[in-house]
């Protein structure tokens, strides 16, 4: 498994970064940096705000002090939005009856001439996204026909097909077994040779680590390390170890969705 090695180039720049949810903080002067063509795996227990961070870099959840960067623009002027692809924690809620090819599709909609029909051009990019990922021959199955990895690597494709130079994915390999988290490790490997940056947020490593350029851990909000993943897993194996998979789940708008939904009437 070749990966290129990053460039000098920042895609993310985030300095002293302070969060609060529902009056507590959660990001306590967090800084980060993402290079283009860079493997940055951000590491930590339950609750150590890995998600928020995420949300917080892509404008998702408001920052309370410091700032970011995105493609060396202040985030507040950032709008292209389009050289980002995100894919949320995986929920079981929604487009349960969307064809594969549907789901993917979507992520092209900040491209489309609107109120037009998909041009060659947004299928022939669904297409190649499938192919990406591997699933090219289960376009026209319905979602929730594949399996858990399979639709990881379906949100994947969705926000690699408006062809994204940084791709932020949090916790890919959550309920993923260790053969598809193989093939996503080949996926990401794929990305990056072809220089693009990601930032993934992990409980476990597995089949991803010989990707991994930077590990950053965070613990109660702060970063207690930043550097390599060999060291992150020495030093701060407690913060790794204590981890259960989370109760809240963001759907494709970062929505929090209760279990109950999983049988039902999105459609
Ligand atoms: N909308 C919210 N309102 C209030 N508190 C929140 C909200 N979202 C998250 N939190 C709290 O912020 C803290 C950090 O949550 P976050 O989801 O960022 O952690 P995480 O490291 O991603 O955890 P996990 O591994 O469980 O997903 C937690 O204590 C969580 O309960």
């Amino acid at each position: 498994m070749s990966v290129n090695a990053p460039d000098d180039r920042i895609v993310v720049m985030a300095e002293d970064l302070t969060v609060q949810l529902g009056g507590l903080p959660v990001l306590r002067g967090v800084s980060l940096t993402v290079h283009q063509g860079e493997a940055v795996a951000l590491l930590g227990g339950n609750g150590s705000g890995k998600s928020t961070l995420v949300r917080s870099l892509l404008r998702l959840t408001p920052i309370e002090r410091g700032r970011v960067e995105l493609f060396g623009t202040e985030q507040s002027q950032f709008t292209q939005w389009s050289r980002i692809g995100y894919v949320p924690q995986r929920s079981p809620v929604g487009l349960s009856r969307a064809k594969v090819k549907e789901v993917v599709g979507s992520g092209r909609l900040g491209r489309r001439r609107p109120f037009l029909p998909a041009s060659a051009a947004d299928r022939a990019a669904v297409r190649a996204a499938l192919e990406t990922v591997r699933l090219a021959d289960r376009a026209d199955d319905e979602l929730t026909h594949l399996s858990g990895g399979q639709q990881q690597r379906v949100l994947i494709a969705r926000a690699l097909v408006g062809e994204p130079e940084l791709l932020v994915l949090d916790e890919p390999t959550a309920g993923v077994d260790l053969e598809h988290q193989q093939i996503l490790a080949d996926v990401l490997a794929t990305l990056l040779d072809r220089g693009l940056a990601v930032l993934v947020v992990l409980h476990e490593v597995g089949p991803l680590s010989p990707l991994i350029h930077r590990a950053v851990v965070l613990r109660e909000g702060r970063v207690i390390h930043d550097g390599t993943l060999p060291e992150a897993l020495h030093s701060h194996v407690d913060d790794l170890h204590e981890y259960e998979p989370p109760l809240r789940a963001h759907w494709l708008d970062g929505a929090v969705a209760p279990d109950d939904h999983r049988s039902g009437g999105e459609r």
